[in-house]
């Protein structure tokens, strides 16, 4: 049985990879780790004794239960403390799941490092349909460039998410901007300013409880392509995360994505 840590233990994440693992027989959550001032989970509507969640144990410090799991899931949607995790479990040799967003590009070259130690797997977004996603968005960039088509990239989140534009869009972005010649991310059209041939438009809502829509279009004349994903529950990322979990717990270290898990 693969046993599993997690931080960002009492997050929307959290709970969900939670509530999934107990449907699953081949791994157990042995531990969580939550900030130390989060003694209310938001909208869980009931107050959470900081030392133990639904029989799982909570600790602030990742060190004193890493040696009881084989692999770490950091959802703490905080990039500073996701990257103290992922040195703990580089110095420990453990493997690291991570689906935290927003790291910035100098954040992201330090957990490349980190997995020159230990195995590192970093993905904006578990599910399967918008890993096949990214798939299609470079498969549809590569066949409509030069045939004089817009691209655009625009996504839909719930109230409390924290970063914008999302990991995944920004992801759908380097996926365009890896088919195209040097285009240029925006993220604000205001005023009088045609667009730009080499802009790219990467949009951010906010609202209500949505788990997460991206959609990217290929706008063309007469004609216009639409990819969209929805995400209707947080398990789908949940699962993701999990499968992620079984397949990186044995891996030799290296830095790996969901493609890798996936097959894709
Ligand atoms: N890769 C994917 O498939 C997905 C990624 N995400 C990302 O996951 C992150 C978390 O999302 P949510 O669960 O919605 O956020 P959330 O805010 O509900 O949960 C984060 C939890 O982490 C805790 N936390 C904060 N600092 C911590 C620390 N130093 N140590 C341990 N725990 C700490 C918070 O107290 C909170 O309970 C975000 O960055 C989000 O963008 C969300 C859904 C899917
Ligand atoms: O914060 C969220 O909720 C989500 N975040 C991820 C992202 O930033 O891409 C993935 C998913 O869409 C949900």
């Amino acid at each position: 049985m693969i046993k599993v840590v997690i931080c960002g233990a009492l997050g929307r994440m959290g709970r969900a990879i939670l509530q999934t693992a107990l449907h699953d027989a081949s791994l157990k959550i042995v531990a969580g780790v939550e900030h130390p001032d989060c003694v209310v989970s938001p909208d869980l509507g009931k107050a959470v004794n900081i030392k133990d969640y639904e029989g799982v144990p909570l600790t602030s410090r990742l060190e004193e239960v890493l040696p009881m799991c084989h692999v770490v899931i950091e959802f703490s949607g905080n990039t500073e403390a996701a990257l103290g995790h992922a040195k703990l479990c580089a110095e420990a040799g453990k493997p690291i799941v991570i689906g935290t967003t927003g790291f910035t590009e100098d954040e992201v070259n330090q957990l490349k490092e980190l997995s020159e130690k230990t195995a590192v797997l970093l993905s904006p977004n578990m599910s399967l349909g918008v890993n096949l996603l990214f798939r299609l968005v470079q498969i549809a960039t590569q066949s409509l460039k030069g045939k004089g088509f817009d691209v655009e990239i625009v996504e839909i989140h719930h109230r409390f998410k924290k970063d914008a534009p999302s990991g995944t869009a920004l992801k759908l972005y380097e996926v365009v901007n890896q088919q195209l010649d040097e285009t240029r991310r925006i993220s604000c059209r205001d005023g009088i300013s045609p667009r730009k041939e080499d802009e790219v438009g990467v949009f951010a809502i906010r609202g209500g409880d949505v788990v997460g829509d991206h959609t990217v279009y290929f706008l063309g004349f007469g004609e216009r392509l639409e990819l969209t994903h929805r995400a209707t529950s947080r398990e789908t990322f949940a699962r993701g995360a999990l499968e992620a979990a079984k397949w990186i717990h044995d891996k030799e270290k290296g830095f790996y994505n969901m493609f890798d898990v996936l097959g894709l």
